[in-house]
């Protein structure tokens, strides 16, 4: 785990623990080990402390938190062994590449120098698993560099580079690539250096006159960016503690702190998500195939059909991970406008400091155009993003089945319809799959990729990897009605609007949605993607139906038996359109403008729809939104395992956080179920059912109730299906 040697009079120390050097207690031991044994080998002047493979060292080893933890052999904890090494009275020097994080930066901060690759980032990300720098990093980091970035580091957690780490003094000099060759030169430069001034602990807090103000500026920002979570507000009190008490009794004060976080729900649901989303790119078909059977094509070209916000955002992200994008649209006019778009995007980010004004002329250099399927002969992998309709997509994938090489890859961007019914239009069904970006495209992490009945695994492979290298969270699904997020998500609109027709008003709905974590109400995101793309699919569906001889009523309430809200169309009806209207299911000052008032004519016109129908209106409390919005939603996603549309929770879970603003410190919605409890979700949802029969999705879940009735958490999901096949 720490390897030992000595070259001259340097004593060198490689952690060695792939894949990112994690401590763990034999890591964490293996180094006390060997600065002991350099401290009293007479031979040694210096001492060098690198990483082995990618990384210097990556943290503490997340697992620990959580599970069992391995006995120490030496005892020392990490932050006895970073003061050991502190007080060494031989130089330490820690050579940094790939990564410094959390306890490796703190194990840095415990040497007496640090050098670190142009390209190495260091941070204490500590906050984003629901912790806090527990080895001395919130003590450390405010006299290395200042209490302002220390506070704005710690709290957000974020990584930065080499030459901004230099830039505030945490690290002491950039170096070549070649990290152990710079770490012993470096070494024996400072072999005779005095120790005094490069012990942190011994220094002062940096700004410490302004603390006050830094302080409630960084409270401030929490309580508006990182709203519900308890970390923030943990680690901005524990670096506070630097300014307020010596350095030692500081430290007792952040083991204090960090036993509070690190034994809350909140941390472990953020540490159950860390692991989830590096779980979901290595997907499973269970009886097909998986990640680490098949091979992923390589992709070095792709087209993107349709220029508008989706298929401009899908070209951004393509073109971001340097894949040579050729954008297609049927009119020249709505071609330029997408090129427009993509080019005032990146200026933006110019403006922002994002990119170079060199970078975004090379990424816009990759940029084709073509008014032609013609053109697309040579692609990899072509991505339609055009509206959703299934004539039209099925019209397109004809053309590109017979324009394209019988290699490529041909994927949807659909968000609901049937995979196969699209494949069904060319001759290599194996090829074609479902790749559902999120708005805004470029920056959304998810990608539900939808896998069809014919669809290869090395179709499932090529897409999934092509999610990681565009930077996305990938994570592969079955086909169904709107897949796994949308299905789930059709359950909360509806819900939420049959809260409407009985009593509640849009704001109250969306606040209960807001207190939970949800950064947007269900009304404010209907208002700001449009009610009219709904109203859109809704109409195909009442036309489907008309064509089967069934004629749909404007204001009918069930559609074959089931509940339903004609509430959005009736809006649609009337223009409201949401915010490009100025007004949906809230008013806007103007059309476009973003923030909502509660709007008058939308609570006369909830009262007289009520009138009209017999509905009584009644006050309807918070927990019963709640419970009304979000139980049917965690139910579905039971419904989702069952039926084999997601093959583990934690694709659902990541689904949740990472394409619908689910709140990540709760897990997820089927990590958030084991907690509330399956029995108590098992039996509100048999209460609602037989309070609303017409509305199927009350009927529980049988996974759920197996679950529930033998009190088993989720995680025993699996033998439960298992045992019903
Ligand atoms: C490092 C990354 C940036 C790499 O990203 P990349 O995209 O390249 O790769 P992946 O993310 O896919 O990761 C690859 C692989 O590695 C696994 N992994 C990554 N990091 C860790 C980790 N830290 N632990 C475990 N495993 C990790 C990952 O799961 C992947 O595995 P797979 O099987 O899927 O291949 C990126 O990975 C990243 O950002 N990692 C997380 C970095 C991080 O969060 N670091 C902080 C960790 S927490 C920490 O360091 C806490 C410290 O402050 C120390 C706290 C000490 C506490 C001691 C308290 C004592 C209190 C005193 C009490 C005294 C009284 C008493 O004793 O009683």
């Amino acid at each position: 785990m720490v390897d030992y040697r000595r070259e001259g009079n340097v004593a060198i120390l490689t952690v060695n623990n792939p894949p990112v050097n994690a401590i763990s207690t034999r890591v964490k031991d293996g180094i006390y080990e060997c600065i002991s044994r350099a401290k009293n080998d007479t031979k040694v002047s210096v001492i060098v402390i690198h990483g082995h493979g990618k990384h210097f060292i990556a943290g503490a080893d997340i697992h620990g938190f959580s599970g069992q933890r391995e006995s120490s052999k030496v005892v020392a904890t990490l932050p006895e062994v970073i003061a050991f090494m502190e007080a060494s009275n031989k130089p330490i020097v820690a050579a940094i590449h790939g990564t410094a994080l959390g306890g490796g930066l703190e194990i840095a901060m415990g040497c007496h120098y640090r050098i670190a690759t142009k390209s190495a980032r260091v941070g204490q990300p500590e906050v984003l698993i629901g912790i806090l720098p527990g080895a001395g990093g919130t003590q450390r980091l405010p006299r290395l560099c200042g209490l302002g970035p220390a506070l704005d580091l710690i709290s957000t957690g974020r990584h930065i580079k080499a030459p901004q780490a230099l830039k505030l003094g945490i690290i002491d000099k950039i170096v070549s690539d070649d990290i152990l060759k710079e770490g012993i030169a470096f070494a024996k430069a400072v072999i005779d250096k005095p120790l005094n001034g490069r012990r942190i602990s011994t220094l002062p807090v940096k700004d410490a006159e302004n603390a006050e103000q830094l302080i409630s500026a960084a409270n401030a920002s929490v309580r508006k960016r990182q709203r519900g979570m308890m970390a923030p507000i943990w680690n901005i009190k524990a670096v506070a503690e630097s300014i307020k008490l010596p350095f030692d009794e500081a430290m007792e004060k952040e083991a204090e702190y960090f036993t509070v976080l690190v034994t809350s729900s909140q941390a472990r649901a953020l540490q159950y998500a860390f692991f989830s989303e590096r779980l979901a790119p290595k997907w499973e078909v269970p009886g097909v195939a998986s990640y680490n059977t098949v091979k992923p094509m390589n992709i070095k070209t792709a087209a993107v059909i349709g220029a508008g916000t989706m298929g401009t955002g899908i070209a951004m992200a393509l073109l971001n991970a340097r894949i040579p994008v050729t954008l297609v649209e049927q009119n020249k006019q709505f071609l330029e406008k997408g090129v427009k778009m993509i080019q005032d995007l990146y200026a933006g980010s110019v403006r922002l400091g994002k990119l170079t004004a060199d970078q975004a002329k090379y990424l816009l250099s990759n940029l084709k155009t073509s008014l032609s399927y013609d053109d697309l002969s040579t692609v990899d992998c072509v991505i339609e993003a055009v509206y959703e309709n299934m004539a039209l997509k099925k019209e397109i994938f004809a053309k590109l089945d017979n324009a394209c090489k019988p290699s490529a890859v041909l994927c949807s961007n659909t968000s609901s319809l049937d995979i196969d019914e699209i494949a069904s239009a060319t001759k290599r069904p194996d090829k074609v799959i479902g790749t559902h970006f999120f708005v805004p495209a470029y920056y959304m992490r998810l990608l539900e990729n939808v896998r069809g009945k014919l669809t290869s695994p090395e179709t499932i492979a090529t897409v999934q990897s092509l999610g990681v290298r565009i930077g996305k969270i990938p994570v592969v699904v079955g086909n169904c009605d709107s897949f796994v997020g949308n299905r789930m998500l059709g359950t909360y609109t509806s819900e939420a609007q049959f809260l409407l027709e009985e009593g509640a008003l849009p704001h109250e709905v969306d606040s209960v949605i807001k207190d939970f974590g949800i950064p947007i109400g269900a009304f404010e995101v209907s208002d700001l993607s449009g009610l009219d793309i709904g109203w859109r699919i809704r109409k195909e569906r009442y036309e489907k139906l008309e064509k089967s001889g069934k004629k749909h009523d404007p204001n009918a309430r069930f559609i074959n038996g089931e509940r339903f809200s004609p509430l959005g169309d009736t809006l649609c009806e009337k223009g409201r359109f949401g915010r490009k209207t100025g007004m949906g299911w809230y008013r806007y000052e103007k059309p476009g403008a973003k923030e909502p008032f509660i709007d008058a004519e939308i609570t006369t016109l909830l009262e007289d729809y009520s009138k009209k129908h017999n509905i009584t209106r009644r006050k309807i409390s918070p927990q019963e939104i709640f419970e009304r919005c979000f139980y049917p939603l965690i139910n579905e996603g039971f419904k989702v395992l069952e039926d084999g549309i997601a093959t583990r929770p934690e694709d659902i879970d990541v689904i949740w956080i990472n394409g619908y603003g689910w709140p990540k410190y709760t897990g997820g919605p089927m990590y958030y179920a084991n907690q509330i409890g399956l029995d108590k979700i098992y039996d509100t949802m048999c209460y609602y059912y037989e309070q609303h029969p017409t509305s199927s999705h009350w009927r529980p879940s049988a996974l759920l109730r197996d679950l529930a009735k033998q009190q088993l958490p989720i995680s025993q999901w699996g033998k439960q299906v298992a045992s019903r096949l």
